[in-house]
């Protein structure tokens, strides 16, 4: 569904991914490990366009997006969660349902904030209230909600246990997992924290100096302290 063949991209003139080769089956959960400042957002913000590739190609169902503009990727049903979530503070849930489908053009909008507000009952019940206001992982399932309202294929998804108390973490691997399975939507996953990559049943692909080192189930990782301190510091 999605391949990257030896991506470059990077800030100006400076490169900081260097040759990432990854591909992503359709349905698939896969996680972005790394030391911090490796280049793992990079690579996500290099999908969706959010910065231009310097060299190599960029493929979704066999059709090259890399000059693709970030809403066409978006259309063609690639959504993206970013690091701190980005939800609109000031606007309520339904507000910031209601905005994440007019921007992708989704016509019939209700129907699928019903069918969120079914899935996810507590932003039914949060509905009136503003996004600022929400806990940490209520912001999450409204980013969440956000990306499905579009009805994407691949969800990706930039550290989303930032800011959410250990107890919620497990609930929120737990509610990727399902989206995942029951909706066939393929997930990336940027992630720190390996018992969340681990609980959400993932491939992790490890990146050191802009380029994919090793890749194994995370759960393997779990149990090896020499990989671990190699590939992630910790
Ligand atoms: N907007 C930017 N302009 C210039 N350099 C940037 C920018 N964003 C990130 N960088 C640099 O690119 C490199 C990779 O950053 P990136 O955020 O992709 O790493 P990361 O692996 O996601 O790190 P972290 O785990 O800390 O989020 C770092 O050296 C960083 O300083």
């Amino acid at each position: 569904m999605l391949e990257l063949r030896d991506i470059h991209a990077g800030y100006g003139l400076s490169t900081v991914l260097r040759g990432i080769d990854l591909r992503v089956g359709a349905g698939e959960r896969v996680a972005i490990l790394g030391r911090n400042g490796v280049g793992k957002t990079t690579l996500l913000r290099a999908i969706v366009g959010a910065i231009r590739l310097q060299q190599g190609e960029l493929m979704f169902d066999g059709r090259t997006i890399g000059e693709l503009p970030t809403h066409e990727r978006a259309r063609l049903g690639i959504a993206y969660v970013p690091q701190g979530r980005e939800i609109f503070p000031s606007l309520s849930v339904l507000d910031n349902l209601k905005a994440a489908a007019f921007g992708t053009g989704q016509l019939d909008w209700k129907a699928r904030v019903d069918e969120l507000f079914i899935e996810f009952p507590v932003l039914a019940e949060k509905q009136k209230a503003r996004g600022a206001s929400l806990s940490g992982g209520q912001q999450q399932i409204l980013a969440l909600a956000r990306a499905l309202i579009t009805q994407p294929r691949l969800l990706i998804l930039d550290e989303p246990t930032e800011g959410i108390q250990p107890s919620i973490v497990d609930q929120i691997a737990d509610t990727i997992r399902a989206i995942n399975e029951k909706r066939g939507i393929a997930v990336i996953v940027v992630e720190q924290n390996l018992d969340f990559v681990v609980r959400l049943g993932t491939h992790a692909h490890i990146i050191e100096k802009g380029a994919i080192v090793a890749d194994m189930p995370a759960a393997d990782l779990l149990h090896d302290e020499v990989q671990q301190r190699k590939y992630l510091g910790v």
